[in-house]
């Protein structure tokens, strides 16, 4: 049998490689309107014309072969076959931006001189034509002196064409590599090889520059860019209210239906106390977290995302940063872990570590079910003004603490630690696209799913085994269950440390689940207070009733203190570790974490309790 043929698509950052990775394969690998979004070699299976099957590898983006960052260095050490176990690939195809011609081919020529059988996808021609610009593909072909296919992958446009221009170098000879040319050489070449292979230009382009004018302004874009996460933050609960209300309905409703026609029982228990009242008090947080997740995704789509990252530099780069890092911190505001990996797209190792440390700062979408419930029971749903909610102003509060938490902590790690000079940024803006209702519901199905299968396995499983925990030994007449369980006593050890920044047992014990995911800590509350319900009615309470009633606002002031700052998350810890190949890194990471939560929890208890809150 012969050897799978592999063919690996190489190009500039958002180029559409991912976008047409996914096409042929039927992958759903993420892609979105900014550059550095894939920072992973991943590999998926094509067949070509002749019916043979083939290997396709989607790589980063890279703007040549000498670069330093190390998802660029994936990009080369697979096109070399450096990497361990594996051959130089059979082909490339090179995806090229056609509405960026001239700068995607200064790498393309690179690609093109190594002198091995090459197919171009002449990418986004859909855009180039919105933009008023025809290219003649026989004219590229002719100065490259390779095939030359115009795709538009996103609408899987001259998919067949590629894969048959790919069949046929599989009967190619590989040319010889050409000798190195040096980069103002390859600039001036492609300025020329783009302007032969332009038949016409007229430019529609003014209403895109118009819009960077605004959204660029650098007093006029942080209004706008502050605005928008403002209406984020206050559409989390105003829209999602009527939803989350009709899922905590239902809930409540099959809770209602098993103890009424079930004999009572463990498995009663179980069913109400650890599964309904545990896992349903995170998954009532859905609608919030689909929201959240419509307004990232559709930055992420049109190219504002990017304008963010623009505007951002300044204000990054006054605390050692530069807007490199804004990216894999905007993406931790979905989760630490991809925003920590989103960090190989940044070249320097010190402004890289930096910004690992500094990623579990951002409030990640795991923390918003905790803040929710908080906020739900303790912040009265008033109006500011029409229009701004005062709990939606508390959330967006949070979010801001977090920022500047970790603005104050690069600061000093910029100092210290990781001393170093900011280095400069370079990044191309993507074009302003308008997003397609597909991808876009697509991306809140698999949001969503991934929400729900957490719900279902790590805050089920920590969420039963707490419950084992509160439910044994079993209580004598008279004592409390959660008094006589191993978690009660547990949670009392803990207590001790933990009493002092105003927290009472039951935030004890749900700290120590909620080390799994965030979210636990809410569904953990839920179930200890389920236990610990004397009658049935107490149970049917929801969790914010039973929180106003038994938390003095001080304690829960604190508790979301301790939340924006905590590392509730070992899947961070473990990603961290492996991003920084080894243990130092990650060691820091919680040791400093805990430390300021402990310390602002304290503040913002006792500055409470001395206002008479
Ligand atoms: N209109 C149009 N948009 C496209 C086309 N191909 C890709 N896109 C969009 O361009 C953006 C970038 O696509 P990606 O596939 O993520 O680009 P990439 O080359 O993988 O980028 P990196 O992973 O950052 O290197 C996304 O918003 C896509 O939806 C196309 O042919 N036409
Ligand atoms: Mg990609």
């Amino acid at each position: 049998m012969s050897k799978l043929r592999t063919i690996a698509l190489v190009g500039n950052p958002n180029a559409g490689k991912s976008a047409l990775f996914n096409a042929l394969t039927g992958a759903r690998q993420k892609i979105a309107n900014y550059p550095g979004v894939t920072v992973e070699r991943k590999a998926g299976r094509i067949t070509l014309p002749s019916g043979q099957p083939a290997e396709l590898i989607d790589l980063p983006g890279s703007y040549g072969f000498d670069a330093t960052s190390p998802d660029e260095e994936v990009t080369r050490k697979v096109v070399h076959g450096e990497l361990e176990g594996e051959a130089v690939p059979d082909a490339l195809v090179l995806v090229l931006d056609a509405a960026n011609l001239e700068q995607h081919l200064v790498f393309a020529q690179e690609v093109i001189a190594l002198g091995r059988p090459v197919v171009v996808a002449l990418n986004m021609v859909d855009l180039a034509e919105r933009d008023g610009l025809i290219l003649d593909p026989a004219a590229l072909e002719a100065a490259l002196g390779v095939p030359v296919v115009p795709t538009v992958a996103v609408r899987r446009r001259g998919l067949d064409a590629l894969l048959e221009r790919l069949g046929d170098t599989a009967a190619h000879q590989s040319g010889d590599p050409q000798p190195h040319i040096t980069l103002p050489e390859r600039r001036l070449a492609a300025r020329n090889i783009a302007k032969a292979a332009i038949l016409s230009e007229t430019s529609t382009r003014r209403l895109h520059t118009g819009l960077d004018r605004v959204l660029l302004n650098p007093w006029v874009g942080p209004v706008i860019l502050f605005g928008l996460l403002f209406v984020m933050f206050q559409a989390v609960f105003a829209w999602a209210t009527p939803f989350a209300d009709a899922l905590d309905g239902a809930i409540g409703a099959i809770s209602g239906w098993v103890t009424a026609t079930m004999p009572e029982s463990l498995l009663r228990d179980f069913i109400t106390e650890g599964a309904l009242a545990g896992v349903g008090s995170v998954i009532v947080f859905l609608p919030q977290i689909v929201i959240l997740f419509a307004f990232i995704l559709v930055m992420e789509s049109t190219g504002y995302m990017a304008r963010a990252a623009f505007l951002m530099d300044r204000l990054m780069s006054g605390v050692g940063l530069s807007g490199r890092s804004f990216i894999p911190l905007l993406s931790s505001f979905a989760c630490a872990i991809p925003g920590i990996m989103a960090t190989r797209s940044i070249a320097d190792p010190k402004d890289r570590l930096t910004t690992i440390l500094i990623a579990p700062l951002m409030t990640c979408s795991a923390r918003l079910p905790v803040y929710t419930i908080i906020i739900a029971a303790f912040i009265p749903n008033d109006s500011i003004v029409t229009g701004v909610g005062l709990q939606g102003l508390v959330l967006f509060a949070l979010y801001v603490a977090g920022i500047v938490g970790a603005m104050a902590v690069a600061l000093i790690l910029r100092r210290t630690i990781t001393a170093g000079a900011a280095s400069g940024f370079i990044m191309e803006l993507p074009r302003y696209q308008l997003p397609r209702l597909t991808d876009l519901l697509m991306g809140l199905w698999q949001r969503a799913w991934v929400f729900l299968r957490r719900a279902g396995t790590i805050i089920f499983a920590a969420t039963v085994i707490l419950w084992l925990l509160l439910s044994f030994p079993k209580a004598e007449p008279g004592e409390s269950q959660v008094d006589a369980s191993v978690a009660g006593t547990v949670a009392d050890g803990l207590h001790v440390v933990l009493a002092p920044i105003g927290f009472n047992r039951e935030i004890s014990l749900a700290l120590i689940p909620a080390m799994a995911a965030r979210e636990v800590a809410v569904a953990s509350l839920a179930t200890t207070y389920a236990v610990d319900a004397d009658d049935e009615e107490a149970e049917a309470e929801g969790l914010a009733t039973t929180l106003k009633t038994r938390w003095s606002l001080p304690t829960a002031l604190a508790f979301l203190a301790w939340f924006v700052f905590a590392p509730q998350c070992l899947s961070t810890i473990a990603v961290t570790r492996r991003e920084t190949n080894g243990w130092k890194w990650p060691i820091v990471m919680l040791v400093y974490l805990f430390a300021l939560a402990y310390v602002f929890a304290g503040i913002t208890y006792w500055s409470a309790v001395a206002l008479g809150l």
